[in-house]
């Protein structure tokens, strides 16, 4: 705050002495505008400070006690529906951070091309080699196979806590197609859905896959908020207000959750914005917003279950489960790249920052 005053009252006297010169006009006009740019940003910190969240007493408050007489699949089971011929490491980084985080079981739906490769990254997840893209479909056999995906992932469905879709999904139209009718099912059924990565490319195309659908979360990058913005609100980023212009974006698509991925990580639900601005790490190696979504997909189920159990007795001043599991999501997230990044410096990569989430929460929440 003091550094922010001082820096102030430097830039008004370089003002007037150079506005009291000689200068060319340009120079004035182009100090006026630094002068101005610099006042914008001192005033969004200010808002960005005001609208950050104790995420420490969020994440003690809705991660369960490891109880010993809860069975396998109560701490959450989750599914991630993405991996194709391209991406098997977004779905894998997604499933696997759910495991690490907490969650009992971590399936993953994916193309059948991507699924032995996904397997052999690791025992722990389950992996259906159920999705099919258009390259191995003939035009003709389209609407049988759409049948026979969607009667295989219904037959998990009413299991899952929540779902994650969108991590390596692709955009093969028919693969979309096919993923569209599994979040109708699961909206039908009332199951959160985190929606990541090409996950944001089909609902931005077609908003009434998540629009008043209180228990969906989008964790837009720059650029899909970007796209988002212009689809929804027919405008550009504003940088200036964005608080303001994600609680507008939320309320617009009908209540969803919007986290929306940067320097700090800003949520909303339509009704309220919080900050998370955590430490987290300068290297912005892919696959961290993979790790994100599945992070915010175990916290959002251990918070409807804190808030189901706290019958509106939680402490917290915040009562949106799918709000508080992003904060908590974020805040992990960010404090395992930081741990990663302490270690690893410019070799850290996604992996690195994944083997950090165990110590992260449990330096917040010790598991005894
Ligand atoms: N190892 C993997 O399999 C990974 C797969 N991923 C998947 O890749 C697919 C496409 O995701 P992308 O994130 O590439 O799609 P985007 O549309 O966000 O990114 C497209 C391009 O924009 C650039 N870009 C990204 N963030 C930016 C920023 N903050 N400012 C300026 N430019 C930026 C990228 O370099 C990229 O070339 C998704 O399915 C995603 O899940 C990613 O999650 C990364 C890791
Ligand atoms: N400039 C930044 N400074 C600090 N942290 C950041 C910055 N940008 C993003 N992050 C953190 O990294 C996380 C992932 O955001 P990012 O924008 O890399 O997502 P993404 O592009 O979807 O990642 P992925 O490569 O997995 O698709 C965010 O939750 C945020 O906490
Ligand atoms: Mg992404």
């Amino acid at each position: 705050m003091r550094d922010g005053m001082n820096y102030r009252i430097l830039l008004d006297s370089a003002k007037s002495c150079i506005l009291a010169s000689s200068v060319p006009r340009r120079q004035q006009f182009l100090i006026r505008c630094v002068g101005g740019s610099i006042d914008h940003r001192h005033r969004d910190m200010q808002a960005l400070r005001s609208l950050e969240v104790d995420s420490q007493t969020v994440i003690r408050a809705i991660t369960p006690a490891l109880d010993p007489t809860r069975h396998k699949g109560q701490a959450g089971n989750i599914a991630v529906i993405g991996g194709c011929r391209e991406y098997t490491g977004a779905p894998y980084f997604a499933a696997i951070s759910a495991l690490k985080i907490g969650a009992d079981l971590s399936h993953v739906f994916c193309t059948k091309d991507a699924a032995p490769v996904i397997k052999s990254y690791s025992p722990e997840l389950i992996v259906h080699p159920v999705l099919e893209e258009s390259y191995n479909v003939g035009e003709e056999h389209k609407s049988s196979i759409a049948s026979k995906v969607l009667a295989e992932v219904d037959k998990w469905l009413e299991r899952f806590d929540c779902l994650v879709v969108g991590p390596g999904l692709g955009r093969d139209p028919f693969l979309l197609d096919c993923v569209s009718e599994i979040m109708r099912h699961a909206r039908r059924s009332n199951i959160p859905i985190v929606i990541d990565g090409d996950g944001l490319f089909l609902v931005t195309n077609n908003l009434e896959l998540v629009s008043g659908y209180a228990l969906a979360v989008l964790t837009p990058n720059v650029n899909e908020y970007k796209r988002l913005v212009q689809k929804v609100l027919s405008s550009e980023v504003n940088d200036i207000d964005a608080p303001q212009q994600l609680l507008s974006l939320a309320k617009q698509i009908g209540g969803v959750t919007i986290l929306s991925k940067g320097n700090s990580d800003l949520i909303s639900d339509g009704d309220t914005v919080k900050s998370v601005s955590v430490y987290g790490s300068p290297r912005r190696c892919g696959g961290q917003g993979d790790i994100l979504s599945g992070s915010v997909a175990v916290f959002l189920s251990w918070a409807r279950q804190h808030i189901l159990a706290a019958d509106s007795n939680s402490n917290l001043s915040c009562k949106n489960p799918i709000v508080l599991g992003c904060i908590a999501g974020s805040a992990i997230l960010r404090k395992a790249a930081s741990l990663a990044f302490s270690n690893k410096k410019r070799s850290t990569v996604t992996g690195d920052i994944i083997e950090c989430l165990g110590r992260s929460l449990e330096d917040i929440s010790p598991a005894c």
